[in-house]
């Protein structure tokens, strides 16, 4: 273990996310490669943190473990004081629905449906009537500039419109933590701060986190926090890049 507390100390008032001694293999062939390497890591709430590295790091692996859905090889994740791989399947789903907003690089819209009822999705999913669920989708596209478009079925939308779409069905439940894979690698360098701004503006609070896997240079100015992986393992952790990225 490295210096790290425990994970009895991550609790309530503790970090978003307890990461400790996380080690992940995938099978390829009649090989088994580890991909990340003892990863030791505490996500505080209220940061923005930026999760860089080359192609093939491991970052979505990690972030992947790191919001309960790929289960590691080795080691612990508590995500605000649970320690959600202990958890019974149906919990853990559970815990994801309630806790865990999700930005993947594909936006993975329902294409039969309109962009208010693809925002809907999670309160639907948590038992919520699906008026009320569709109000709040509509509220929260109406936070996203995209109001206008509720009606509209995806692919009536642009990819930008998608995308909204997208984060506002990650941040419609409120989740406490936000977890997003490359949102502006496909983005003009405006439309790349704009979503970066969105996602701080609308997900970031005291007690709520945003981890970003990002390889965007035209944004690294506004995290938080940067982490670099290489290899499987985090090599740098400060406020900016390191000066030989
Ligand atoms: N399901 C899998 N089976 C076998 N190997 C995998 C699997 N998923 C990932 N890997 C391997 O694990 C390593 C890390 O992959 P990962 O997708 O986490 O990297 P990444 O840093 O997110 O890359 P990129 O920036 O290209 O998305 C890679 O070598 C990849 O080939």
């Amino acid at each position: 273990m490295s210096g790290q507390p425990s994970l009895d100390q991550a609790g309530g008032n503790g970090p978003a996310i307890a990461v400790r001694d996380i080690a992940r293999d995938f099978v390829a062939g009649q090989q088994t490669i580890r991909v990340l390497h003892g990863i030791d890591l505490d996500v505080e709430p209220g940061n923005l943190t930026y999760l860089v590295g080359e192609s093939g790091s491991g970052k979505t692996t990690l972030i992947s473990i790191m919001c309960g859905i790929l289960f590691p090889t080795e080691g612990q994740v508590k995500v605000f004081g649970t320690d959600i791989y202990d958890l019974p399947d149906r919990e853990l789903v559970r815990f994801r629905l309630q806790n865990i907003g999700f930005i993947f690089q594909q936006y993975n819209l329902i294409p039969a449906i309109d962009a208010a009822h693809n925002a809907a999705v999670p309160l639907i999913a948590q038992g919520m009537d699906r008026k009320e669920a569709r109000d709040r989708a509509a509220e929260m596209l109406d936070k996203l500039n995209i109001g206008d478009q509720a009606n509209k079925l995806p692919n009536q939308l642009s990819g930008g419109q998608q995308q909204r779409v997208a984060i506002a069905r990650a941040l419609v439940h409120e989740p406490r933590l936000v977890v997003c894979d490359e949102p502006t690698a496909a983005l003009d360098a405006k439309s790349g701060r704009r979503v970066m701004d969105l996602l701080r503006e609308v997900a970031l609070a005291e007690d709520r986190s945003v981890i970003i896997v990002t390889h965007d240079n035209r944004v690294f100015d506004l995290a938080d926090r940067i982490l670099v992986l290489e290899d499987g393992r985090i090599t740098h952790d400060g406020t900016k890049m390191p000066k030989d990225h």
